[in-house]
């Protein structure tokens, strides 16, 4: 499924995943081959169960396939060891899940500083960048020492957004990032997500919602672990007309969503 004219930042080869449940084995993700390519936004569709969530952690290296190669940049991901994936994932990776866990013995910013340290020698370089970051996405100098404890559920998330946006990784993996949050942090959070994929960050999204959707500009459509439609959009334009919406509604009920 991988266009000539893009280049390729990770490419399964055949890509498998089984569970076994009590001596049963379930084959989740079959045979695949897909390509994401540098710098779109792909969203991955599918009903429940159907391996999305599957995929995207296969994909990022948090889960190694039963099956299959999985191809960074060229380099198979699949043959690291788990120190090595673990260094891969730090210096590539950001993670942005439904639920995402700060740290509760330490403040918002230095939840945020402790991935930025990471990466970032320079401590004042960090930690402007950080502050900087935190107040775009509405948390303002007044929740920089609070607590996880102390502040709600939206700004935890848009907290976790920062933290796994700080070091600028190649791509950006998101499940379900909205998921849990009200409809003006939700947006929030979507609006991130697109000034960094227009930065020329990667980002790959599961999602099962429409309107998040409208984000992307290429459409996985997964059933059964196979990919079974493609779907390619122009970027995402905050002015997008109902079009867009009707195309990819239409794509949707084609594939029986
Ligand atoms: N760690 C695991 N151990 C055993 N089975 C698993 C595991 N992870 C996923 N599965 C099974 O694999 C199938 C696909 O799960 P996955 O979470 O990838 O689906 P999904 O498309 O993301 O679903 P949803 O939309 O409901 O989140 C499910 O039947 C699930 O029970």
């Amino acid at each position: 499924m991988s266009r000539n004219n893009e280049e390729v930042l990770v490419q399964t080869r055949k890509l498998g995943k089984t569970f076994s449940h009590g001596g049963v084995q379930q084959h989740v993700l079959k045979n695949l081959d897909v390509a994401v390519h540098k710098g779109d936004f792909t969203i991955i569709m599918g009903s429940s169960g159907s391996g999305k969530s599957t995929l995207l952690y296969a994909l990022s290296g948090m889960e190694k396939p039963t099956l299959g190669e999985i191809l960074f940049e060229g380099k198979d991901i699949t043959r690291m060891s788990n120190d090595q994936l673990a260094v891969f994932r730090r210096k590539h990776c950001g993670f942005v899940f439904q639920q995402i866990h700060l740290l509760d013995t330490m403040s918002v910013l230095d939840n945020v500083l402790s991935s930025a340290y990471l990466v970032q020698r320079d401590r004042r370089k960090a930690v402007a960048k950080a502050k900087e970051l935190l107040t775009r996405v509405g948390l303002g100098e007044g929740t920089w020492g609070k607590f996880p404890a102390q502040i709600s559920g939206g700004e935890a998330q848009r907290a976790g957004i920062i933290r796994a946006l700080i070091n600028e990784p190649k791509v950006v993996f998101a499940d379900e990032p909205t998921g849990a949050l009200n409809s003006a942090s939700g947006a929030s959070v979507l609006g991130v997500l697109t000034e960094v994929n227009r930065s020329g960050q990667s980002i790959v999204m599961v999602t099962h919602d429409l309107k998040t959707a409208l984000r992307g500009n290429r459409i996985l459509y997964l059933r059964d672990g196979v990919i079974v439609g493609e779907l390619q959009l122009s970027p995402f334009h905050e002015d997008s007309g109902p079009e867009r919406q009707d195309q990819l509604q239409a794509f949707l009920t084609e594939l029986g969503w």
